[in-house]
């Protein structure tokens, strides 16, 4: 199936040697337009998402904070394309994600999304090295990429002295940046985080935060991240505060 980019002259914006063919449709990655998802509960109809409207720019770090049960992550799976919304649109990397099919989303969000979850979600019999190799190859990526890739992707994350100890061997913190590693090594431009930081003290939750202000400068990419943690909010680009399904 084809997926065609639909490109918009945005006179206004400075092409940079980092900006991709594929990112050269102005400075907005995603665009959410009124928004809303309901789920039928017990024959009743619940509104989760009620009409949201946000965007993320390139190279920005967005976050959605909350409440338990607000919506947050009902939003997050929509923009990740892991789920779709009732009503509205999105709008990534120049298309209308949310209009489709299941397979062209999935070939999107393979291609150009990395996710990260709470609970770090690597596999416990495999070194650093390996968890991030696996990702490449279940991202497609060419097997000839892959030794220059892994290590470099470990180095960015402050790992590159540990690249062999497998996750039981390190600390909640590293853990989670051996899981931003493998989110990245694929070069997405958005990454998705669900509570990267809720299992980790409030050093190293600032750690995480140094490595993805340095992944956003180095790999161009823009991350958009759920959190309840207010001490973090400082270092967000932009913070949408979501109360019963609505931005206030
Ligand atoms: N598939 C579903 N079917 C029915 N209800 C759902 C479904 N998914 C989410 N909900 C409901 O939507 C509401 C919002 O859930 P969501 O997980 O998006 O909130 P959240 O802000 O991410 O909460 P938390 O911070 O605890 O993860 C909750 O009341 C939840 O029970």
């Amino acid at each position: 199936m084809a997926i065609t980019e639909q490109k918009e002259p945005q006179p206004h914006q400075t092409a940079t040697e980092s900006d991709t063919p594929e990112q050269g449709h102005g400075d907005t990655l995603l665009t959410v337009n009124q928004v809303e998802r309901s789920f039928q509960v017990g024959g009743n109809t619940l509104q989760v998402l009620k009409g949201i409207q946000m965007e993320v720019k390139q190279r920005q770090l967005v976050m959605l904070k909350g409440r338990s049960g607000s919506g947050k992550t009902t939003l997050l799976n929509c923009l990740g394309g892991l789920d779709t919304p009732s009503k509205g649109e999105i709008w990534f990397n120049g298309q209308l994600f949310s209009k489709l099919s299941d397979d062209e989303r999935t070939l999107v969000r393979r291609k150009k999304m990395g996710f990260i979850f709470q609970a770090f979600a690597l596999m416990p019999l495999l070194s650093a090295y390996e968890n991030v190799e696996l990702s490449l190859r279940m991202a497609g990526t060419p097997r000839s990429e892959w030794k220059d890739r892994v290590p470099e992707c470990l180095e960015l994350v402050g790992l590159e002295k540990r690249m062999h100890h497998r996750p039981f061997e390190l600390s909640g913190g590293e853990q989670q940046r051996v899981a931003i590693a493998k989110a990245i090594a694929h070069k997405p431009v958005l990454l998705l985080a669900d509570e990267p930081t809720a299992e980790l003290d409030t050093g190293m939750s600032a750690q995480i935060m140094a490595v993805f202000q340095n992944i956003i400068r180095t790999e161009n990419v823009s991350i958009c991240m759920t959190t309840h943690d207010p001490t973090i909010l400082e270092v967000a680009d932009h913070v949408y505060e979501m109360v019963d399904g609505k931005f206030i």
